[in-house]
């Protein structure tokens, strides 16, 4: 069933919780509302569910206008942060409220319960109370009690955000297995938690201050962010200042080649660089500040000194010649190496560019790859197609 929300505005006293949101959620896709705290998420997701009634707008359901209608009357599968179960309640009763409510038969209540519990690897718990199971075995009672009504509509919201990390991945899993298992259900998943988003979404909305940033399937949304909220608040990104001319993009005063300015007018800022002229169908207003974006991972770093590979990205790298270009048609800016941290699976170089004085570049070098001492003089490579460039505004 689709979700619509059309110019759902929400506002309590003197707080505007939510602006003006529209968003349509498909039968069978799963969109994440992704944004810091206090930027609305819950209150959208509270929207839908009918615990919250808009100050403006209309909420949809399947076609119907639902705006009116009581969160009972609704048939949503919700599932919250602090669990909730009843705890007076033993798990297989828990799973078997709502089917109970909707006086189906006993014998369907009975084959439902099992076939739920199953789902959620919870069969063994059937007879336990809630205070008998873990946080996270909680959690999978509460999932499979909003699913056992077969809800056309799954609410989530922030459902793993009280585990540990251990048990916040294991659940993690289980909800990718369960989106495959129910594969019409329209779900609308909130979390604050970037991972989590890319894991489950098909696509991927980000809120600030009570308003929607960006909507994209969320691969997109991760190489080509519209937005420098967006690219910083989804995986993390360097955003280094450039002087746009009108032909070209110049960093630290050295052409980016191959990354051309978009056009003024749009509002998107991913260039493609093909130099398709067709593709560029958007672009910037007029004296806009714009911020060239690139994650620390697609960065390949060389050792001007040693010569050999230290690489962010994939590539080996070629040696260093000391200078920007390095004579192989490969543009590279001169840097040195101001940190290092080790973070396990990789490490993270913190360069600082010649020419570019206060802006921290950040590189990752995967595990294996070999890190420069620090204060080393390195060169800084930064392959176009992992470019994008992105509007300063709203940073
Ligand atoms: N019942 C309420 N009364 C007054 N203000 C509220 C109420 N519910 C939410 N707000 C305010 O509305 C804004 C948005 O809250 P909301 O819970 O939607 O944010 P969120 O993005 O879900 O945050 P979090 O990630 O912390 O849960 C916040 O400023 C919050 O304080």
């Amino acid at each position: 069933m689709t979700v619509r929300l059309e110019d759902v505005t929400v506002q309590f006293g003197q707080t505007v919780a939510l602006e003006g949101l529209d968003l349509t959620v498909a039968a069978g896709e799963t969109v994440a509302l992704l944004g810091p705290s206090g930027s609305g998420k819950s209150t959208a997701l509270k929207a839908v569910a009918g615990f919250v009634r808009p100050t403006r707008g209309r909420v949809w359901l399947g076609g119907q206008d639902v705006t009116g209608v009581p969160p009972a009357r609704r048939g949503i599968g919700v599932v919250v942060q602090q669990y909730a179960l009843f705890p007076h309640l033993r798990v297989a009763d828990n799973v078997a409220f709502g089917l109970k409510a909707a006086r189906k038969p006993k014998a369907e209540v009975a084959r439902r319960v099992a076939e739920m519990l199953e789902m959620v690897g919870m069969a063994k718990f059937a007879r336990r109370y809630p205070r008998e199971l873990s946080g996270g075995q909680q959690q999978r009672v509460a999932i499979a009690r909003a699913l056992a009504i077969q809800p056309p509509v799954l609410l989530l919201d922030e459902p793993l955000a009280a585990l540990d990390a251990q048990l916040r991945a294991d659940l993690l899993g289980e909800l990718q297995k369960l989106r495959r298992e129910v594969p019409d259900v329209a779900i609308i998943y909130v979390t604050h938690d970037q991972s989590e988003a890319l894991a489950l979404a098909d696509r991927i909305a980000v809120m600030r201050d009570a308003r929607l940033v960006d909507i994209a399937p969320a691969a997109d949304l991760y190489a080509t962010p519209p937005t420098a909220f967006t690219a910083s608040f989804l995986g993390g990104a360097n955003l280094l200042p450039v002087e746009v001319e009108e032909e070209e993009v110049r960093l630290a005063g050295q052409q980016v080649k191959g990354l051309r300015p978009p056009a003024a007018g749009g509002r998107r800022y991913d260039v493609p660089a093909s130099g398709d002229e067709g593709e560029v169908a958007a672009g910037r207003r007029l004296g806009e500040e714009l911020l060239l974006c690139i994650r620390p991972h697609a960065i390949k770093l060389t050792d001007r000194a040693g010569g050999a590979s230290a690489v962010g990205g994939s590539s080996g790298g070629a040696a260093g010649s000391g200078g920007p270009d390095g004579g192989d048609g490969v543009d590279r800016w001169a840097a040195q190496l101001v940190a290092a941290q080790w973070r396990g699976a990789s490490s993270r170089l913190t360069c600082a560019i010649d020419g570019l004085p206060g802006v921290a570049v950040q590189v990752d070098v995967p595990a294996g790859g070999r890190v420069p001492a620090v204060g080393a003089k390195v060169s800084i490579e930064l392959p176009v197609e992992a470019c994008t460039l992105v509007a300063a505004e709203g940073r």
